[in-house]
């Protein structure tokens, strides 16, 4: 579905949370909605217990916000709202300002398939605050989703060691939205393509696929549904092989391709989809191969992850691509991504930046102050450490960062000696679109790019090691003494 179309609407507006309509009009009524401030966009540990996380969802944003704006049938449900007086809960001139009113915040973002982690900002929105609040909500939901579902890929596409992973989520994702941007995220992440053909079709990726139980069951018997399926589709066969009997089901796989394959055609291969697929697939590799049919692959699937493919691989299954569904596009051990949108600095009318924070018990979760850019070294090629920083500080010559984990943990990090880039790239300016779209291939090329600049000890699914995020050390001494002012104002 065009969510967009619905109710004559072009824009999302509303696809947000009814609190940040009314601190928007709060905002309005104290006149502080044009008043700038930052926020950033953020999560505060990777998901799965794994040492990385996949940026994902930019593009899905930048249409969400090159589209944002509120329609005559928005501001007639918004003004049909009543308080408990009864009465109409938006003053008339509001709901005028928002007809008027245009998207022109400055945002920067991380671009989708690179590799970020806890703590740095992936999305920076700088701009009226009643806007700046307005969005928050749709942006969390795109980008938690996508980010989390690129990474499940991610690490599904690192067990398979380049072997081609097949999406096949549809039928068990969260609703039809959710199997749409599954998709994208899955292929951003590393698959090969998915069964989802609407997907396929709007994304421009594969539309990949066997045939299922259904199909076997729909004939008299397996040798007469192989026969068939080859005959109608014989550019496009993948025999499954598990109806009735694995071993018989390999056979009357191998009897059916050798017909087809007499008429010159390239039967492409069969599929397990249970039992013990260690087994059954050097089985079946064994009897393609002595029916001289070594071209034909062997696919897997049945409840498959990362954790599964790797112990396949180390019992040497003879496996040459993956279908995997549930576990993917549920992100099934982590339902969620906790991303967060926090204000990090408001301007005041003087023109001044006033740094902003949210007190936390535990001091790791009080967010970072400031007009945040993340700093990316490397070294021999190899990515040695972040430094998130306040992009008004001069960054020439050496600088300190600082674990804010464990602030005895420091390193020294030179320009001169390292190379590095930073992160953030401008997306929006003033509302209007900077950013040039990447085809989508070209995201899931940097995915795996990145990954291979990671050292493998941040790769593996085990007790990950701690991939070093810093923050400089004068916005890291900015946020301590924020921390201490508020600590003693609540005491106080
Ligand atoms: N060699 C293996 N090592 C580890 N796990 C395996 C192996 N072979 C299969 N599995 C996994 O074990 C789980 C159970 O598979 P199994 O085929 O026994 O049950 P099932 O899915 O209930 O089968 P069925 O579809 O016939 O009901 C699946 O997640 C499957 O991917
Ligand atoms: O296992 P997943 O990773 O979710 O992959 C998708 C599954 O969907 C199909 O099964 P089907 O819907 O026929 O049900 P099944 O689980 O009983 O095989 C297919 O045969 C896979 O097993
Ligand atoms: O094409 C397939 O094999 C397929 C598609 C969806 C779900 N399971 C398998």
């Amino acid at each position: 579905m065009n969510y967009s179309e619905t109710k004559n609407t072009t824009s999302l507006a509303l696809l947000t949370d009814f609190y940040e309509i009314t601190m928007a009009y709060g905002f309005w009524k104290h006149n502080m909605h044009e008043q700038n401030a930052v926020f950033n966009l953020f999560f505060r540990s990777n998901p799965f217990d794994g040492g990385f996380t996949i940026a994902a969802g930019l593009e899905t944003a930048i249409d969400y916000l090159n589209k944002f704006h509120f329609c005559r049938a928005d501001i007639d449900y918004l003004r049909s709202l009543k308080g408990n007086d009864s009465r109409p809960l938006f003053d008339e001139k509001f709901l005028e300002y928002l007809t008027t009113m245009e998207f022109d915040c400055d945002v920067e973002a991380i671009q989708e398939g690179t590799v970020v982690f806890p703590n740095e900002p992936l999305i920076r929105v700088k701009g009226p605050i009643l806007q700046c609040q307005l969005i928050e909500s749709a942006l969390l939901n795109i980008i938690n989703f996508q980010t989390l579902i690129a990474t499940k890929s991610a690490r599904i596409n690192l067990a398979a060691k380049g072997e081609p992973v097949m999406e096949f989520g549809l039928r068990r994702a969260q609703g039809i939205d959710g199997s749409i941007s599954a998709t994208r995220a899955a292929f951003i992440g590393g698959c090969s393509g998915t069964s989802n053909v609407l997907a396929a079709y709007h994304l421009g990726i594969p539309a990949l696929g066997t045939h299922a139980h259904s199909w076997v069951q729909a004939f008299e018997d397996e040798p007469a549904a192989f026969d068939a399926f080859a005959a109608a589709l014989p550019t496009n066969t993948i025999f499954l092989v598990d109806t009735y009997n694995t071993p018989k089901g390999i056979d009357n796989a191998i009897e059916a391709a050798k017909k087809v394959e007499a008429q010159g055609y390239r039967i492409k291969g069969i599929r397990l989809d249970s039992g013990d697929l260690a087994y059954l697939s050097q089985l079946a590799r064994k009897k393609l191969n002595e029916a001289g049919l070594q071209h034909m692959k062997i696919v897997a699937s049945n409840d498959l992850d990362e954790y599964l493919i790797s112990s396949l691989k180390q019992q040497e299954a003879a496996i040459d691509s993956w279908g995997i569904g549930t576990k993917l596009v549920t992100a099934f051990d982590q339902p969620a991504l906790g991303g967060v949108y926090k204000l990090a600095a408001i301007e005041t009318k003087t023109g001044e930046w006033l740094d902003r924070i949210k007190l936390s018990e535990q001091s790791i979760k009080v967010n970072i102050p400031g007009i945040q850019q993340v700093k990316r070294f490397y070294r021999n090629g190899v990515m040695a450490g972040d430094m998130i920083y306040d992009q008004r500080k001069d960054l020439s010559g050496p600088v300190k960062m600082i674990d804010p984990s464990d602030p005895t943990r420091t390193k020294i990090l030179d320009k001169a000696s390292l190379s590095c880039e930073d992160l953030l790239v401008p997306v929006l300016k003033k509302g209007k679109c900077v950013y040039q779209q990447e085809p989508i291939l070209k995201l899931q090329q940097r995915t795996s790019q990145q990954l291979d600049l990671l050292d493998k000890s941040i790769k593996r699914f085990v007790n990950p090691h701690i991939y070093p995020v810093g923050i400089e050390e004068t916005l890291y001494n900015r946020r301590l003494e924020l921390i201490v002012k508020y600590k003693q104002d609540k005491q106080g």
